[in-house]
Formats: structure tokens, sequence, C-alpha cells
């Protein structure tokens, strides 16, 4: 067996790692059970060997970090986390430590839904919002501000309305006008779903669930971006130097006059017995909610009880979160389907019954799942499936259901046949590749298969790209079912005659509801408008909207900045590609190899015939010198001479390359103002010199 010190050491640097990925990069390596049950693990540990725990040890600090990329703010009042559990026993253990605490007098409690998304705080100050901070690790945060205001339902001004009378309150009426308020800042189901979708259409990693998803947003640099992400916030808790109310429900109720978005789910519960008929009675209906939610959380009310009952060094006695754990449940697999992408990859998926099979699916965290995803066929080969396997399946905060095994006991009496991978593509026949790094295999008919053809369109109107938003998914399968569309370029050939009047029934598969799509007058003008208006989209973003393969966004930018039209671009050869700031070999010869298929020519040709952009109006970099001939550079901060573009523009201007991410092939990173923590770190880890804003001027002027 392993001894204490190693397990601790082994738990710590473990648990450090995840909270790191989960605070830092929005990244659940684990999930939040088997999280907490590590934590668990550790902190009975420690218990018996205090002496072995760590300085650094997660269970004395709340996860979270500052990112440097925001101003850091000081707390007034620390921002903790919640003691958890998720069973009724450990429940009644805390409702016991509070009847000590409390010395054998009469309490009650609050019930609150427990939402998943990030902890904010919000200071006003004479009523006006003043400040918006991260809970970060707990004694400082990250200064949000810019992007909380973009919340709609947050008050940037307290105004509110006494019960009796309809007129507003000002200011200087409410009982104070200086306090802050806590709250979790949440990405609606809605929204998450409408992010991702847009998000795997520009070719870029998806979110795994509305948590991350909301992380991610808040801690955007561009605030009219997080804007664009539908972020939405409820309020929890009131705080301020007075002690202005009596019971926590108070300061619900009051927070609620003032305009703030109090969740309506909240409870007064008068005993542990109550709270738990509430736990019971949300554990499915949360799921009717149009945001995720983990649990349970339940506070004592009175605010003298949780002054007295007082905090640890990592949460309040007063309170607890109960989670609840993703929902597992066996069905069987009935068959199993392939799903081919807009890139071609094939994707299986698993059609799923309950074990009576009346065809109904299984009932799952209060939806009704009748597929899983099993990503590729290297999945199928770790779960060892069958078809008419009984598998184990789990919905928790992925959204997504997945298959987490399979029951092997009850395969003895089940007549069982192997799932057979397909060797053709089942939406065009095509032969299937397989690409010895992937783990998909491809459909290589990018110009025949129809959902390739279709993602093509649908990337090509992406907002990123040329921006029509006038045509969404359910219209361009109209297009392509009136044959009216194939390939981009034909919607540029659409006229008013062709479209007026199109109309389609679609069925949705999941639900089996149908709708009818038709195009009216107005829709068709729409349509129309929107195409048209893509005539003056920017080169870069019509460079993108064309699908050479590997260049996204970014890569279409840098080129266009750098070739300033697309003839220049055609006539690069590999060499010169390759010599393009932050453009390898792979994207290089991806671009050679689009240029010389003589169809793809044509195609150009007909956009351009349109009256598309294909060249740039930026102003050029003017090459000064070659001084940074050879050496790539990289920055992080803010500085004191220059604008970032300015610098980028001095880097390219005097030959030097400028790199996206800190990696042993880079050469400098010049270090700023507040600078990353995590550029900075992974710099010095890989020994990369690190220099300031002088000394990089400096290199420009000696020859
Ligand atoms: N999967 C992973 O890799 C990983 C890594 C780190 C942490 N985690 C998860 O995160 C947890 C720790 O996160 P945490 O410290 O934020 O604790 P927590 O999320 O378990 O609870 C505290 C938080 O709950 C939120 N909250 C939501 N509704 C609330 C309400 N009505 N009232 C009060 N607070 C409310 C607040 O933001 C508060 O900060 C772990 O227990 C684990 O489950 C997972
Ligand atoms: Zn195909």
């Amino acid at each position: 067996m392993q001894n204490p010190a190693e397990r601790i050491n082994e738990l710590t640097d473990l648990l450090n790692h995840y909270n790191h990925r989960y605070y830092q990069d929005s990244v659940s390596e684990i999930s939040d059970y088997e999280f907490d049950t590590l934590l668990k693990e550790l902190a009975e540990l420690e218990n018996q060997y205090p002496d072995l725990r760590r300085e650094d040890s997660p269970t004395l600090r709340v996860g979270g970090g500052i990112t440097k990329n925001f101003e850091t703010v000081t707390h007034r009042y620390p921002m903790l986390s919640l003691g958890n559990t998720y069973n009724e026993q450990d429940l009644r253990d805390f409702d016991e430590r509070v009847q000590k605490g409390l010395y054998g007098e009469a309490y009650e409690y609050i019930c609150e839904l427990k939402f998943d998304g990030i902890s904010l705080s919000m200071t006003y100050e004479n009523g006006v919002l003043k400040r918006a901070v991260t809970r970060g690790d707990g004694t400082r945060g990250d200064d949000i501000t810019a992007n909380v205001r973009t919340i709609k339902s947050l008050p940037l001004k307290i105004s509110s309305r006494t019960q009796n009378s309809d007129s507003p309150l000002t200011a200087h009426q409410l009982p104070i006008t200086n306090f802050e308020v806590r709250g979790e800042g949440f990405m609606p189901i809605s929204s998450f779903e409408k992010l991702n979708k847009d998000l795997e259409a520009a070719d870029e990693p998806t979110y795994a669930n509305p948590r991350n998803a909301a992380s991610g947003a808040f801690k955007l640099q561009d605030s009219a971006e997080s804007a664009r992400r539908g972020l939405d916030c409820y309020l929890y808790a009131f705080l301020s130097d007075d002690e202005v109310f009596e019971t926590h429900e108070q300061s619900l109720l009051t927070l609620k006059t003032w305009g703030f978005n109090v969740s309506p789910g909240w409870r007064k519960c008068a005993d542990i017995d109550e709270v738990l008929a509430y736990i019971h009675e949300w554990e499915t209906k949360r799921h009717t909610l149009p945001l995720a939610t983990d649990g349970i959380v339940i506070k004592v009310n009175s605010m003298a009880q949780q002054r007295e009952l007082g905090f640890t060094a990592k949460s309040p006695r007063w309170a607890i979160s109960f989670k609840y754990k993703a929902e597992n449940k066996a069905g069987v697999l009935k068959s199993v389907s392939y799903q081919v992408g807009r890139t071609g990859a094939l994707t299986p998926v698993a059609n799923l019954d309950n074990l009576n099979g009346d065809g109904k699916g299984l009932q799952l965290s209060g939806t009704r799942v009748k597929r899983a995803s099993l990503h590729n066929a290297n999945e199928i080969e770790r779960l060892g499936l069958m078809l008419n396997d009984v598998v184990f399946v789990e919905k928790g905060g992925e959204i997504i259901p997945k298959i987490t095994g399979v029951d092997v006991d009850a395969r003895s009496n089940r007549l069982l046949s192997p799932i057979v991978y397909p060797t053709h593509c089942p939406e065009c026949g095509t032969e299937l590749v397989r690409k010895e790094t992937e783990a998909n295999h491809y459909c290589p008919n990018e110009r025949g298969c129809p959902p390739q053809l279709r993602g093509k369109v649908e990337h090509f109107i992406h907002r990123k790209a040329l921006n029509i938003d006038s045509l969404g998914e359910g219209k361009i399968e109209l297009l392509f079912d009136k044959n009216l569309v194939q390939i981009p370029a034909d919607l540029y050939d659409l006229t008013y005659e062709k479209l007026f009047g199109l109309e389609k029934v679609i069925t949705d598969e999941e639900t089996g509801k149908t709708k009818k799509i038709g195009f009216k007058e107005k829709t068709v003008e729409n349509i129309l408008k929107g195409i048209e208006q893509s005539k003056n989209v920017p080169f870069k973003q019509v460079l993108f909207g064309i699908g050479i393969r590997f260049v996204g966004a970014t890569v279409a930018e840098k080129l266009a900045a750098y070739f300033r039209n697309i003839d220049a671009l055609m006539a690069a050869d590999f060499e010169a590609l390759c010599n393009v700031p932050e453009i390898g070999g792979k994207i290089a010869q991806s671009i050679v190899d689009y240029f010389s298929e003589e169809s793809n020519r044509d195609y150009i040709g007909r956009l351009r015939a349109a009256g598309l952009q294909f060249e740039t109006d930026d102003v050029p970099v003017v090459a000064e010198s070659n001084a940074l001939e050879g050496k790539s550079f990289l920055y992080t901060g803010t500085f004191a001479g220059m604008t970032r573009e300015e610098l980028e523009a001095k880097i390219e201007a005097n030959g030097g390359k400028l790199l996206s991410g800190v990696s042993a092939k880079l050469n400098f990173l010049i270090v700023g103002e507040k600078p990353g923590a995590s550029k900075v770190d992974k710099a010095t880890k890989l020994n990369v010199k690190m220099i300031s804003e002088e000394e990089f001027l400096g290199m420009l002027s000696v020859d």
C-alpha cells in the first residue's frame, strides 16, 4: 500500500492540476463527482496526519485564481467556496453541527438551487454598479466589469418600487446605497447550444457544458463578443458594512424589489426533512429550467446565526451544497447509425431503448434519451460494445448523454451481434478513408457528398465569413432540396423568382414535431439583401469563407494582410507561403493543393464575377529593416509606447516572425505591463528569453 505521505503528495498535485484546468482553462478533465471524491480522500488523510498537509493543499484554498488578463481587485469581503455532499447522511450531519453550534436555539433554512456558472461579485456605490469581479482565489479576483455590464437583466442603477407605491425609489431613499451583491453568472442552455453550433461552423473547439462556456465568455477580452454570448446572472447574496437584513429571506425579497434577477425557485424550510423534500422535488424538475444546475444550496436563514456559526478557511459553516450525481441508467443498444459531418468525418451514434423495449427510450435527467454519441470506432472498441447489449447511459453536466459501460453479466441470455463498421459513406457511397493519426473515418468525396456540400455553404454564410445571417440551416436545406444551391457560388445566382413560394416540411428527429418553412415576400427580400451585402465583406472574411482546409479566421486574416489580394496568394508557392508570419508547412501545403485544382480556381472565378471582395484595402505593413530577420516573437501585457497592433506591425515591418503561443520555437517573449502569468511561466520553463519593451526597441536600432 502507498504510504500516507506519498498519497497526500499525489492527491495534492493531482487536484491542484484539475483546479488549474477547471478555473484557468475552463476544462473539466474528470467529472465533478470524481473530483469531489478525491478531495474528500485528501481531507480525510490530512485529518489523520495533520503534519503531512501541504501549504498548497486544495483543502485550504478556494480553487480559482486570478488571470492577470484583467485588473486584479481585492475583495472587501472574501469570496469562499461551499462545503459539498452527495448524500443525505452528510446533510443530517451538517444539520447536527448547526444545531450544536447554535446551542439549542431554534433555526430555519433557506434552500436555493445551485446554479452552474461562475461566482460574481458586484459592488454598487450610491446605487450605481461600479465593479464586477470574479471569485478568483477568494481574496482577489479579476475585474470583469465590462463583460458583466452586458447582462441585460442586471441593473446598472438601482431603482425600485416599494410594495405600497408605484413610484420608483431613488438611490437616496434606499435603506443603503453602498453594498455588494453576489450571484452566479451563467449561460442559458439555449445560448450554449447556439454558441457551440457557431463554434463548430467556424472550426473552433466547442465547450463541453454551459458552465465551461460561461466561464470562457466572462473572461473574454472583447466585451462585444461577451455580449453576443447571451450571458445572464442570478443573485443570491447581499453584503454591506452595516447589518441591513435580519434574515437571508429578507435580503432575497428586497433584492428582487430593487430589480435584481433572483431565482424564483428558493424556499424556506423549517427543518432538515423539509430540506430533503425540496431536494427530491428538484431532482428532476430542475431539468425543466432554462439553465444548468448541479444541486441545491442550503443556508441558515438568520443572519445573526450565520455570524455565530462563522467560517472555516474555505467555506461558511452555516451553508452547504447538496450535489446531484449524474444520473445513470441501463438501456439496450438497438443499433448504430453513422452521421457524416461537414468535414466528412463519420460519427457513430448509438440508438437506445429502455429495458422494456417499448421504443420510448430512456427517461434520464428529465429528458427522453434515444441516442448517444459513440465518437469513433476506437470508442466502440474500448467499450467492447455489441448490438443488443445492455449498456449504462449517463447524462451529467455534459448535456449530451454518453455510454459509460456494458453490463457484461446480462450477456448470457441475450442474442448479441457484432457492430460492423461501414466501409463506405452512408450518404454518398464513397469508400471511407482513415488517416493513421486520426481516430475518425472520413468520406473523401468533398465535392459530391451532400452533408459536406451543405456544410460548406453553412461555413460560407457564417458570421466570421460572408455573414449572411438571413440564411439559416433550415433555409439552406430547402435550397439544397430544390437543387438551387450546390456550392456557395450558386447563392449569387438566386433571384426573387427562383425563391418565392418555395416550401418544405421539416421534422425534428428528436421530438418528431414538424414545422413548415416557406419563402414569402419578406423572407425572400431578406435573403437577397443578405447575399447582396456579402459583396462588401472584407477580403479576409471571404478568404475564410471559401473554406480552404486549415485556413481558419485568424490564418485568413494573416494571409489577407500579407498578400493583399487573391492573385498574389494564388501565385505564391510553398516557400513563399511559409515565409508568412505564423504560416507553417501544413497550412502552406493545403493552400498550394487547393489552388492547384482547376475546379477551385473556377469557383473563385465565379465568386469574383459575382462581385465579392478579393483584395484588401487595410494599410499595408511597410518594410522598415531586416533587423529581426530569423527571430520569432510573442508579447504579453500592455506597452507604454505603443499599442499591441503597433507592436505587431513593428515586428513584421522589421522582418521578425510573430508566433501565436509560447513554444520551444519562440526566441523572444516581450513582457509588458501586467503580463499573462501562464505565458511567463511557460517561457521560464522552456528557457525562452524574456525582454522588455526597451530591449525590443533596442534590437531595431542595431543593424
Ligand atoms: N471536474 C473538475 O475537474 C473540477 C475541478 C475543480 C473543481 N470542480 C468542481 O467544482 C467544485 C468546487 O467549486 P467551487 O469552489 O466553486 O464550489 P462549488 O461550485 O461546489 O460551490 C460554490 C459555488 O456555488 C455557486 N452557487 C451557485 N448557486 C448558488 C447559490 N444559490 N448560493 C450560493 N452559491 C451558489 C457559487 O458560485 C459558489 O461560489 C468542486 O467541488 C468540483 O465539483 C471540478
Ligand atoms: Zn460521403
